[in-house]
């Protein structure tokens, strides 16, 4: 097994939702409910769920824009160091998260800038060769962001994220904006780049297919848990958990990949959490012992399920 990087145990966020006329808080919204992760140096971790589940709040914990209301968060290599700084995000929308004001040189080297005030040269140079990594001619660099393409602006944003040197890079929804024809090219460069310098990416995805394409473990979130962890063939292939045997049956076996939630029924409310398993409402499995006690069964191989009766060979047919 390789080095694990970062651990999340029992992470809960939640988020006031009403408060009374002393502004005291009377309703919460529980965003995440108890998440246990580890991520491996070097590996693509797929993140999956539909609308609403927590990946966003998953995303900016690991940034460290949002702290957890409980539990432990540490990066192993340096559990006193700021999770923040050791990440880099790529996000969905290349155009809004580059600053429309600065050359794109600038842009790139930005992270590097604000972790060691390099000089102007040392920058250049350094803009010039991250953006030779992911394609952009230099010649191009003294442009502003909107001067590009989307394909290329995602380029230059994940430029500027390898200028972090990020123990961990995020990619939240990296291609979901772009044409379906600069779709793969981007896929394609964030999996030669992790290749030649041993990245390690959180995935962050509606659409099954960019996370099969990528990643080498796959973990499924239903209201704000990890139902379902292991390697992606397992739980893609062969999901043990009935919401990510729902969430694969609705997957188009042909053309364009999903890009929204089960059909079945909506995800129910996080302001009060049902007791026992989250999904047994939804679930055409559920026992009485479900509504009693949050299922955490681990099954071989790291492969981790939230249900009772994944691996029994009665269940789930
Ligand atoms: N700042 C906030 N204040 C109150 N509620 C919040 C806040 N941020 C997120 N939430 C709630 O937490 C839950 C999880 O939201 P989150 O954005 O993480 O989901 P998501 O899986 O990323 O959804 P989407 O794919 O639609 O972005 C939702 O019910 C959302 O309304």
């Amino acid at each position: 097994m390789s080095e694990s990087l970062l651990e999340l145990n029992d992470v809960h966020v939640n988020f006031p939702a009403r408060t009374n006329w002393r502004g005291k808080v009377t309703e919460r919204v529980h965003a995440l409910n108890g998440l246990d992760m580890v991520v491996h140096r070097g590996e693509t971790l797929g993140i999956v769920g539909e609308s609403g589940c927590g990946k966003s709040t998953l995303a900016k914990l690991l940034m460290g824009m949002l702290k957890p209301t409980s539990g432990k968060l540490e990066l192993a290599r340096s559990p006193n160091s700021w999770l923040g700084r050791g990440m880099q995000m790529v996000f969905q929308d290349p155009l809004s998260s580059l600053d429309p004001r600065l050359p794109v040189w600038r842009i790139i080297t930005e992270p590097v800038w604000i972790q060691s005030r390099s000089d102007e040269k040392a920058r250049r140079q350094l803009a010039e060769s991250l953006a030779a990594k992911v394609g952009i001619r230099p010649e191009y660099l003294d442009r502003p962001p909107h001067a590009f393409s989307g394909g290329q602006r995602q380029r230059i944003a994940i430029a500027r994220a390898l200028s972090g040197q990020p123990d961990i890079m995020v990619l939240d929804e990296p291609t979901s904006a772009l044409d379906i024809s600069v779709q793969a090219q981007i896929l394609n460069l964030l999996v030669s780049l992790q290749q030649q310098q041993n990245l390690t990416y959180v995935l962050i995805s509606h659409n099954v297919s960019v996370v099969r394409h990528m990643s080498d473990r796959v973990a499924v979130m239903y209201l704000g848990q990890i139902v379902e962890i292991g390697e992606m063939r397992q739980v893609l292939d062969a999901p043990q958990h009935p919401y990510t045997r729902l969430l694969m049956e609705s997957v188009p076996r042909i053309g364009a990949p999903l890009d929204g939630a089960p059909s079945n029924t909506e995800l129910p409310g996080n302001r009060q959490l049902p007791a026992g398993c989250y999904f047994r409402e939804r679930c055409p499995y559920a026992t009485a012992r479900c509504s009693e006690v949050q299922p955490l069964r681990k099954l071989a191989n790291g492969h981790s399920v939230r249900c009772w009766q994944a691996g029994e060979s009665t269940s789930l047919q």
